[in-house]
């Protein structure tokens, strides 16, 4: 999918919305694991009740692999259901030396056709690149990300006063451009957001982090938001876990709209 089909669909939602597929089996509700496979029963009910307020939807690979080949087939049939026109997201947090980097790109971009997969940025430019080698995908760099941690490493400042994750965005935007690479920063970085724009004016940013971790979608909205809107907001629990029971659709739906309908304001007001 190309940067001009995610921005039709967003003004056609009117919605930046990505839903996490963070499929915990222990979090399914009951009457569903009865059922042959119950990761993707959820996720076909979560698709199909969310699918009018999202455009994008990002399975989060740990939680599929973590049930070794049958979890592997609820992410396939996961992946094959959601519609072509949703742009999809294989959090995977991969990268390693080249021809291991090219192997995960042929796993996530050939066998389950995603649309992009986050890759994590610290083993460098040959271990991106593979992924970067395939027509009409994308990579998602992790820049800025939205856990407490971040600051071990990403704030810490280098020799020349500038932190490491603005280091990993200036020198990685010498691999590919804003039509094939997008960045993790996270919603709990709000304070961050206007130097990031300043750094990346014209690309897609992930944004995890609004819901159960507390970011703030207004703030980020409106620093963050570009004219060709430029942002993919994430939430997972709030949305997947709004309700333990039977009703857990109608409630994923309710949640869903509710972000939509903020996201339709911010678009408006400052897209
Ligand atoms: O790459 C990610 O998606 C990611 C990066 C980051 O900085 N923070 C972060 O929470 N995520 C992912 O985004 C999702 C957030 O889930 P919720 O906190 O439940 O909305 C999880 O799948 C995380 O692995």
């Amino acid at each position: 999918m190309n940067k001009s089909d995610l921005f039709r669909h967003i003004q056609q939602k009117q919605s930046y919305l990505c839903v996490g597929l963070d499929t915990d089996i222990q979090k399914i509700p009951s009457h569903l694991q009865r059922t042959s496979d119950p990761i993707f029963e959820f996720n076909k009910q979560i698709i199909d009740a969310t699918a009018d307020y999202c455009v994008a939807y990002k399975p989060n690979i740990a939680f599929y692999e973590a049930h070794g080949a049958k979890g592997w087939e609820s992410l396939q049939k996961t992946i094959e259901y959601i519609p072509k026109e949703f742009f999809t997201i294989a959090d995977a947090k991969r990268g390693d030396i080249g021809n291991t980097s090219g192997l995960y790109a042929r796993a996530f971009f050939e066998q389950m056709n995603f649309d992009s997969i986050t890759v994590a940025p610290y083993m460098g430019k040959d271990s991106v690149e593979p992924f970067l080698a395939f027509e009409d995908k994308w990579v998602i760099l992790l820049a800025l990300t939205s856990n407490t941690g971040s600051h071990d490493f990403q704030t810490l400042p280098l020799k020349s006063s500038q932190p490491l994750f603005e280091q990993v965005i200036e020198t990685s935007q010498k691999w590919a451009g804003a039509d094939k690479m997008m960045y993790v920063i996270g919603a709990t970085q709000a304070e961050q957001f206007g130097r990031i724009r300043q750094l990346l004016p014209g690309h897609f940013l992930l944004v995890p982090g609004v819901g159960a971790q507390g970011g703030d979608l207004e703030e980020v909205s409106r620093i963050g938001l570009n004219k060709e809107c430029g942002l993919l907001v994430n939430s997972s629990r709030s949305i997947l876990y709004a309700s333990s029971g039977e009703d857990f659709a109608s409630q994923a739906a309710a949640e869903a709209q509710k972000l939509q309908q903020q996201m339709a304001t911010m678009l408006a007001k400052y897209c």
